[in-house]
């Protein structure tokens, strides 16, 4: 069977490290797969070198690449969509900055998402990630709500990397990322955001255990991964791009083919879990299996988590209102 997949802001920074990725099979390994890029009319001339540059490639597993203007052609029956394009943050500017610029763009991609094709995954990058897909999803009602995804596996990743570090400065012996389990992200894809290591494991053993130190897991940990986003743009001058596209692809491997039990974080709809909110995207702990995913159930939260999770789950309930007054819900 061959998938098409469409990629908004295919000509942009997130879209130049993912492409190519995709093509040389990292989600999908060597079933045929078809591209469908989305991209303003200003792009399209940069978009068209992209293509020039796929082609180059010889991708033996890339049937077809489409490139597009208009939202309703470039998702027409895709399998999955991952929404990428839309206004990045600058520096000195909140994610919340960018609802009003970002709030029109995903109103009418959610419209032109009901040409997709019934089972289709929407995975959103685009910031501020977790309401866009709140809004894209609003505007397209016949999709299941369960299709519609932000993407925080960036932090979820980021968090695995600082523990790894920890974990190997504390016990003297080195951790690898994948020595970790049970990690997870919550809540909104900002500053308020909060990872998780209450359930956390370091090769069955509890990880806090490990590290022994809360004061760093307060003060370091918990602000570094919230606010790398904003140190890389301080450092680069732009917005993660490379880590960003990873983590996207990771995102919806994952959901395609399952996480062979482990947790990872994905924003969801919430249905009420863990007293967040129904109708919010939110993140959570979930683990994938059989093309689908499902929020881990069951968890004891403790105050520290509690608070932190119901900070960033009011800045969420703020974007909707933010997105309600501006009319893009
Ligand atoms: N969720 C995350 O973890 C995460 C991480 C990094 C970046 N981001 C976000 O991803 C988005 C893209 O970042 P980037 O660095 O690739 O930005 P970029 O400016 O390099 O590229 C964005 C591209 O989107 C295109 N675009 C704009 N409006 C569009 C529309 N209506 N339809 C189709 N394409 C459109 C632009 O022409 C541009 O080519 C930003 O919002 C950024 O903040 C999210
Ligand atoms: O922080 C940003 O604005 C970019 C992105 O969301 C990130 O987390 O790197």
């Amino acid at each position: 069977m061959t998938r098409t997949i469409a990629v908004t802001g295919a000509a942009g920074q997130i879209g130049y490290s993912l492409l190519f990725r995709l093509a040389a099979g990292f989600v999908y390994g060597d079933e045929p797969i078809r591209l469908r890029l989305l991209e303003i009319p200003q792009a399209m001339q940069a978009l068209e070198g992209v293509v020039m540059e796929l082609d180059d490639c010889a991708f033996t597993q890339l049937e077809a690449v489409e490139i597009t203007d208009d939202p309703a052609t470039a998702f027409d029956g895709v399998d999955a969509a991952l929404l990428i394009g839309s206004m990045p943050r600058k520096k000195g500017m909140e994610r919340a900055d960018l609802l009003q610029k970002n709030g029109e763009i995903f109103s009418t991609q959610g419209r032109a998402l009901e040409n997709a094709a019934g089972h289709v995954k929407v995975v959103v990058t685009g910031n501020p990630a977790n309401t866009n897909a709140l809004i894209a999803s609003h505007h397209a009602p016949d999709i299941p709500k369960t299709q519609f995804t932000a993407l925080t596996r960036l932090d979820h990743n980021r968090a695995l990397s600082q523990l790894a570090a920890k974990a190997t400065e504390v016990t003297g012996e080195p951790v690898q990322v994948q020595d970790l389990e049970r990690v997870a992200i919550w809540g909104n894809h900002s500053a308020t955001q909060y990872p998780d290591i209450s359930h956390a494991r370091l090769t069955g053993r509890p990880l806090a255990e490990v590290i022994g130190d809360e004061a760093w897991v307060a003060d370091e940990f918990v602000p570094t991964v919230a606010k790398r986003g904003a140190a890389i743009i301080a450092a680069r001058g732009a917005s993660s791009a490379a880590s960003a596209a990873h983590a996207t692809l990771e995102h919806l491997r994952d959901w395609e083919h399952g996480s062979n039990g482990g947790w990872v974080s994905m924003a969801v709809h919430s249905q009420g879990e863990y007293d967040v909110p129904a109708g919010l995207v939110s993140s959570f702990p979930v683990v994938c299996a059989d093309g689908g995913y499902e929020i881990v159930t069951g968890l004891e939260v403790d105050a520290f988590s509690r608070k932190h999770i119901d900070t960033s789950v009011a800045e969420l309930q703020a974007e909707r209102e933010t997105a309600q007054e501006l009319g893009v819900l």
